[in-house]
């Protein structure tokens, strides 16, 4: 942009090559004010290729140069624009022979730039139409919280730590910015919401948990109607990864609920882990994983209840299991029978 104040009032369209839509529009519109053929026509023509210059200063943040669309309309412009400044520049010259070689055709070439400079007018709103779709194509793909390719590298373990963190991270934003008393969600916030919940429950399924018998996975309702509504007056405890409550089952069995705090520091990771590595370690000595519950932002264990007795035969205290950044609290129980 800079080039064109170097280029001066004699420049040939090889001198002009370098100079961009913005330099040229600044060229022709000073070149008019000194126009002296032709002065009506060359100054409508300055006013509209100042429009241009102004909506291309619209899109000049955005990666016009970059996308063959936008780009070649622009490129075309330019050659426009460089025919345009040669002939105002001609016109500046009130030569009697210039006039007696040139008068008839400059009428016409002007008359011909112009009509191209209207037919850009009327293109420039396309072109930032198509711009701006792929600007905000842009931003609502970074703003997808779980892409299909990452879905898939944290099968196949491609920096699980990071995915997972993002995880926790997305849903803590969602119900950061989700108001219900003044905020009605849109479209696309419930869609963000879906591909949240979906992901959480993909993260369930990756490692077969439905599948593993004896393993039941729990709605929130059901989880809410077994604690009173997490009721306070359930609460047994709190740990790293949330609240525990104490719930009864439609069948009479008591439950211990493990319910992920959204500001814990543990996340969609641990909850993994817990449910992997407890249900390896099956043994009558081992507190029972009975189930999950992975619903909208919720992520719950459901352990059998122990009561204050056979936690205090807890002889071990707790096993803490540390496998990267993920740990895993486990009680153990032993009977009296295991312990003498
Ligand atoms: N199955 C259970 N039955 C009865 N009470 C339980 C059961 N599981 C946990 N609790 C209670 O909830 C409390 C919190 O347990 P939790 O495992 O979440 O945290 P923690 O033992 O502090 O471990 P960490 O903070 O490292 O995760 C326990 O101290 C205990 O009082």
């Amino acid at each position: 942009m800079a080039l064109w104040s170097g280029v001066g009032q004699a420049a040939s369209m090889a001198q002009l090559a370098g100079v961009d839509a913005y330099g040229l529009i600044n060229m022709i519109v000073e070149a008019v004010q000194t126009v002296k053929r032709n002065r009506e026509t060359c100054q409508l023509l300055a006013r509209r290729v100042k429009m241009i210059g102004d909506l291309l200063q619209q899109l000049e943040s955005t990666q016009l140069m970059q996308h063959h669309e936008t780009r070649n309309p622009v490129v075309q412009l330019e050659e426009t624009l460089r025919h345009t400044y040669m002939l105002i520049t001609s016109c500046q010259d009130s030569s009697y022979l210039n006039s007696c070689f040139m008068g008839g055709k400059h009428a016409d070439q002007l008359r011909e730039v112009q009509n191209d400079i209207t037919f850009y007018l009327q293109l420039f709103p396309l072109v930032s139409f198509v711009d701006t779709s792929r600007t905000w194509e842009q931003l609502l793909s970074r703003s997808r919280p779980f892409a299909t390719q990452e879905t898939m590298d944290a099968l196949h373990g491609v920096h699980p730590t990071e995915h997972e963190d993002r995880l926790r991270r997305e849903a803590l934003h969602a119900t950061e910015s989700e108001d219900p008393e003044t905020h009605l969600p849109s479209k696309f916030e419930k869609d963000q919401h879906t591909s949240q919940v979906k992901n959480m429950e993909e993260l369930a399924n990756i490692f077969g948990v439905e599948k593993e018998a004896g393993l039941s996975k729990f709605s929130f309702p059901q989880i809410m109607a077994a604690t009173d509504n997490l009721s306070w007056r359930n609460m047994v405890g709190h740990g790293g990864f949330g609240y525990t409550y104490k719930g009864k089952l439609p069948n009479g069995l008591d439950i211990a609920v493990k319910r992920h705090e959204i500001s814990s520091l543990q996340g969609p990771a641990e909850f993994r882990a817990e449910i992997e590595l407890i249900q390896n370690l099956r043994h009558k000595n081992i507190i029972k994983l009975l189930g999950y519950c992975v619903q909208q932002e919720e992520m719950i264990l459901v352990y059998e209840y122990m009561t204050n007795k056979s936690l205090a035969c807890i002889i071990a205290g707790k096993f803490l299991l540390r496998s990267g950044s993920l740990s895993l609290n486990l009680f153990l129980s032993f009977s009296a029978s295991t312990y003498l």
